[in-house]
């Protein structure tokens, strides 16, 4: 009891203290001091099928940004799903700033990550409304100023209505590229410490491709970020790729490092065309490279 007096004593002379330092005008958010990510001996399967992670170990420091690449079914939308908790691990861990996210309250793990997926959710809505609900209370500056950052506003100005123009069901007034604009924009807006994004698959002319990118740059920037990417521009810039295949690490490092590697990365970069890391293009590749892996010792 007399603590929770002496506590609010202190708490009223807190309010009652004149404050003698201001706000800057323009505050950073504040943030957790670590917004690492870090796979621990995970092991999982599909509903009782057989183990697609044994004893993954991937390390995403603060502030780094990765990007995860290979072949269809190597794991990366699988892995994406286990980071934001859509499935538990069966074995190992999955640490968040050094906590286990299996002891975080859900709320709290979606405050940390900005989850932008393929084919973002589009609803029958204005524009407005579609970028507002990744944060309830949002004021409408702030909607506009993510709007601007995200390169929504340039083609928002031409429709009809502005923000108010209502998208269709499921976005079809929109396109891909302008779709994947306001999905950014929600990423923004929710100004998370984490940006978890599945980049589109699906070509975007090459003007949303500029913008898009753009504006992936801008959000990442201070962000952890872990990207499943599949062009290469967004390929090139990351700090350190990771090749996943068969649900395991083939390789890890800079564009440049895997490049001088000439190990899958590289036979997949020069394999694919169209500017796009394509699943088409990598099952042969990856496969002759993970045999050439196998069958050839390390010569460092
Ligand atoms: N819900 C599910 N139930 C059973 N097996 C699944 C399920 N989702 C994925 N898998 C299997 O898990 C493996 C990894 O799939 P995942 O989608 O994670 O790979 P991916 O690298 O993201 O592929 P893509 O590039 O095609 O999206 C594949 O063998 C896939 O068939």
């Amino acid at each position: 009891m007399e603590s929770t007096l002496t506590e609010s004593a202190q708490f009223t002379e807190l309010l009652l203290t004149p404050p003698t330092v201001v706000d800057p005008p323009d505050p950073q958010p504040l943030r957790p001091v670590d917004a690492g990510v870090r796979f621990e001996r995970v092991l999982f399967a599909h509903g009782g099928g057989p183990p697609l992670f044994e004893r993954l170990d991937l390390e995403i420091p603060s502030g780094a940004k990765i990007g995860l690449v290979g072949r269809s079914g190597g794991g990366k939308t699988t892995l994406t799903r286990l980071l934001l908790r859509l499935m538990d691990v069966d074995g190992g861990r999955i640490l968040v700033g050094g906590q286990d996210i299996a002891r975080l309250r859900q709320s709290d793990l979606r405050n940390l990550i900005a989850y932008v997926p393929q084919e973002p959710a589009m609803f029958h809505r204005s524009v407005r409304d579609n970028i507002a609900f990744a944060r309830p209370g949002a004021t409408e500056t702030e909607i506009l100023r993510a709007a601007r950052a995200a390169h929504v506003t340039e083609f928002v100005e031409s429709l009809p209505a502005g923000f108010d123009t209502l998208v269709g069901e499921r976005g079809v007034k929109l396109s891909g590229g302008q779709r994947q604009r306001v999905a950014l924009a929600r990423a923004i807006l929710r100004d998370a410490p984490i940006l978890l994004l599945d980049e589109a698959t699906s070509a975007l002319d090459s003007e949303s491709e500029l913008l898009v990118q753009e504006a992936l740059w801008h959000l990442m920037r201070d962000r952890t970020a872990l990207v499943v990417a599949h062009r290469l521009s967004t390929v090139v810039r990351m700090d350190r790729l990771v090749v996943l295949d068969r649900g395991s690490v083939l390789e890890e490092g800079s564009h440049r490092e895997l490049l001088q590697a000439k190990g899958p990365y590289a036979r997949l970069w020069h394999h694919q065309s169209g500017g796009f890391l394509t699943d088409e293009a990598a099952p042969d590749t990856l496969g002759a490279a993970q045999h050439d892996l196998k069958s050839q010792p390390a010569t460092g």
